[in-house]
């Protein structure tokens, strides 16, 4: 096992530690005394315009950023991730989701076997099952076509599929809606199945382990609702789950225990992360949702960013860059939080995905050798689509004590173009992402809030400081491409952030205590006198409280 560098030992955390010292971050004048600031720090990815240049980064920043890169072994680890080493060392597995959007004609042998196969091989049949639920030749038990596909999963199983289907809502068959159960909250299963109709309902049900206790829980719940409510009908039930039951999971053997149709299931392997999987078989409630030939034009979204990420050095590589001033953020300016905030309602899922993706990945506080980190790790990712966060919590970020990096995303065409009143509502809401980014890096002083006659003694809270970070994403249209490529910026940004921290970005062991408890108090809270002995006294008292008010 290759040990991790430590990265404050490196001569380019000296350089960024002594730049970080001497900077006086003025965004003002850094763009008056340069006018190709926003050219030089400006960036294609793909079908993204990604502009750098209201960081707060200098031509010395990003030539250490760069340097530190290096020093870390950012390029060599990268590669090593796309050739299938087992990169993911406490789990020992290799992390392959960059495999998962690679063309058919190429090859790729991992553990002897030729993923890229294995990979089209069930594309090949996910696409197949698409095209038969979409044509209306896959029926319910009484031979009518599906209408609505509830996809039951959580986690990565779930945060992706949601996302990516509320952002590509414009494509979605017409006629077809998906919903989707998590919450092991009864409520939220009652709530999505109780206005369905069992005929032309069909069910996914998607785990990675298919062990997971919320989405077992809540995929008995619906087949016992959809058992029961086909029985109200007068309807037979024989084989009916083989017509309205289909999985997801790399564990096909439990799937069959569960009584899916092994036939009706699709696999994945243990090298795709849950949180790097909406791209997997885990996507198939979008391959039905917005069709096969758009979900290819997904994944060759993420195709171009992983190409761009594999090939491009630091210093011109996107991805890497917003990792590694991430790093420059949190580790040099104490961010203990970034924003993501999106220019598109489509978006609104999209903080949500990515908190897993990124804190899953990242709040970790050993290095993949068991060592003590170095530095602070994974910082808090948070949003809301603009404009409705700019009338909830801009306030603390353009005036608070805290500095919160943030990503502004845009794209240029409105899925639905409108006027009001002669003036082109998407162009009022570019407006707004144009001028949150502005008046965070340029501010307002004193002089220019005295100069619009504001009373002295308001004058204080009135002043914006200015120099507050922001990135800005612009994309042509929020197609498949589009949302496949945003989603590989960020795996590869939480990448670049992990090799530099020295961490495994692909385990959750955190996740799992919390996972092992639940197990053990829940007879507790069934009543069982010993298990209520067993727990601390906050627990016990909590759970007594519980079955008083139980009725
Ligand atoms: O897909 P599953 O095996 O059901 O797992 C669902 C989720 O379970 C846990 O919470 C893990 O921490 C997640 O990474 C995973 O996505």
């Amino acid at each position: 096992m290759q040990t991790p560098v430590d990265p404050t030992a490196t001569s380019a955390w000296k350089r960024l530690t002594e730049l970080h010292e001497a900077m006086e971050p003025d965004l003002r004048a850094w763009f008056a005394d340069d006018p190709q600031r926003a050219e030089r720090f400006s960036y294609e990815l793909a079908d993204l315009y990604v502009d750098l240049s209201k960081n707060l980064l200098t031509d010395d920043v990003l030539s250490a950023l760069a340097e530190l890169a290096e020093a870390v072994d950012l390029p060599a680890r990268r590669d090593a991730m796309y050739a299938g080493e087992h990169i993911n060392i406490t789990e020992d597995r290799a992390v392959l989701h960059t495999a998962l959007r690679r063309p058919a004609t190429d090859t790729l042998v991992v553990d002897g076997q030729d993923v890229i196969a294995d990979v089209h091989g069930v594309l090949d049949k996910i696409y197949a099952f698409a095209d038969r639920v979409r044509s209306g030749q896959w029926t319910g038990i009484t031979g009518k076509p599906i209408e609505t596909v509830v996809n039951i999963g959580i986690g990565g199983s779930d945060l992706g599929p949601v996302m990516v289907y509320e952002a590509l809502k414009p494509y979605v068959k017409d006629g077809l809606e998906c919903r989707f159960i998590s919450n092991i909250d009864p409520a939220d299963c009652a709530e999505k199945v109780k206005d369905l109709d069992p005929e032309t309902t069909l069910f996914i049900i998607a785990s990675k382990t298919f062990t997971t206790l919320e989405t077992l829980t809540n995929a008995r719940m619906a087949r016992d609702w959809f058992l029961a409510a086909l029985e109200e009908r007068g309807l037979p039930t024989e084989g009916a789950i083989a017509k309205h039951f289909v999985a997801v999971s790399t564990a096909l053997d439990k799937v069959a225990e569960f009584g899916i149709d092994p036939d009706n299931a699709f696999g994945f392997w243990n090298w795709v992360g849950g949180r790097y999987s909406v791209d997997s078989a885990v996507g198939t409630v979008l391959a039905v949702a917005i069709g096969p030939e758009h979900f290819k034009e997904f994944l060759g979204g993420f195709h171009a960013v992983d190409e761009h990420f594999a090939t491009k050095a630091p210093a011109e590589n996107v991805p890497m860059l917003m990792g590694l001033l991430n790093v420059w953020y949190v580790n040099f300016f104490k961010a203990a939080s970034h924003a993501v905030l999106p220019y598109a309602q489509y978006l609104h899922r999209f903080a949500a995905y990515l908190q897993q993706l990124t804190m899953e990945s990242n709040g970790k506080s050993v290095r993949w050798d068991g060592s003590p980190v170095t530095t602070e790790t994974g910082e808090i990712f948070w949003g809301e689509p603009g404009t409705n966060g700019q009338h909830a919590f801009y306030q603390l970020i353009h005036q608070g004590t805290q500095l919160i990096p943030a990503d502004f995303i845009a794209v240029a065409n409105p899925a639905h173009p409108t006027k009001d009143g002669g003036v082109d509502v998407h162009e009022l809401f570019l407006s707004n992402y144009l001028a949150q980014t502005a008046a965070l890096a340029f501010g307002k002083t004193a002089e220019e809030v005295r100069a619009e006659g504001t009373p002295e003694e308001i004058v204080p809270a009135r002043v914006f400081a200015g120099n507050r970070p922001t990135t800005s994403i612009l994309a042509p249209a929020l197609t498949p491409s589009v949302v496949g490529q945003l989603i590989a910026l960020y795996e590869h940004i939480t990448f670049t952030q992990g090799i530099v921290w020295g961490i495994d970005s692909f385990d959750q062991w955190g996740v799992e205590l919390g996972k092992k408890l639940a197990l053990e108090i829940a007879p507790a809270v069934q009543g069982d006198a010993a298990a209520l002995e067993a727990q601390d006294a906050s627990t016990r008292a909590l759970i007594t409280r519980y079955r008083d008010l139980r009725r």
